[in-house]
This record gives C-alpha cells, structure tokens and sequence, in this order.
C-alpha cells in the first residue's frame, strides 16, 4: 500500500505483527514525524544511528517503578513487542522502544507505545515534588 493510503485507523486499535515478517524494514524519519502527533508524550531520538521513542516518568518509590515494569511487559507480552525499560536514581524510569529486528522503528513501535499511554499507572507516579 503506498505511504499516502496509509490506514488511519487509531493506533491504540492495532496489534503489533511479528518482527520476523521479511518484509519489515525501519521508516523514514519523516514517517516517523507523521505518527508522533498520536504520541504526543513520546520524544523521536536518534541513538547512534538508531531511531528510538524515548519517555520518561518519575515513580514514588523504587518498587513502583518495578511495579510499573510489571504492567508495562504484561501489555508488551500480549504484544510480542517489548520496549527497553530503565529505572535509575531510584525512582527514574525511561522506557525507549525500537525494532530490534530491523535496528529502527515500525509500525510496531507506535502501537506500543500508544498502548503503554493508556496503562493506568498514576497510583505509581510521583505528582509533586514533595511526594
Ligand atoms: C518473533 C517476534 O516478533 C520477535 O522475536 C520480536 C520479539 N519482541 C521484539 N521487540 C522489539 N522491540 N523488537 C523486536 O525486533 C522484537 N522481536
């Protein structure tokens, strides 16, 4: 299908295919552009080369920052996607997400993060300061 007929539907609404499908390559940085308005939260990073989706929280405390990994490879799971979770300084939790298999990032990518946004995780997440 050409790029300009490229489904509109939501994201949220799609699953994540396998990464082994042969015809899987990385998008352009432009498509890339094209889909992060639907991931407004989520930083497009080029890590040596490498496209990633980059976000960051800040967690109340370190166990619930592993109960928000807990969460987090549930839905990665049921996806067969699965993001690089970091949690550092304690309560600092990164998660960037690319296609291993192709070394960028798909369609895939997009969808989970998509997903994760709508994880109900805010009993985990620090809201001020002084929490
Ligand atoms: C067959 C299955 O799709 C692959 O092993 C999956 C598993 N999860 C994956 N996750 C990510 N982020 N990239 C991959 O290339 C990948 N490959």
């Amino acid at each position: 299908m050409a790029a300009s007929h490229r489904s509109l539907t939501r994201l949220t609404d799609k699953k994540c295919v396998p990464c082994n499908l042969k015809e899987l390559r990385p998008m352009s940085e432009d498509s890339a552009q094209t889909l992060m308005p639907q991931v407004p939260e989520w930083s497009l990073v080029n890590d040596g080369g490498v496209m990633k989706l980059r976000r960051s929280w800040t967690v109340r405390t370190f166990s619930k920052g592993l109960d928000f990994f807990r969460i987090v490879s549930v839905l990665a799971e049921s996806e067969g996607h699965h993001p690089d979770l970091h949690l550092v300084g304690w309560n600092n939790v990164t998660i960037e997400i690319w296609t291993h298999a192709v070394g960028g990032l798909t369609e895939n990518d997009f969808i989970l993060a998509a997903k994760i946004d709508k994880l109900d995780v805010l009993d985990l997440l620090r809201r001020k300061p002084s929490d």
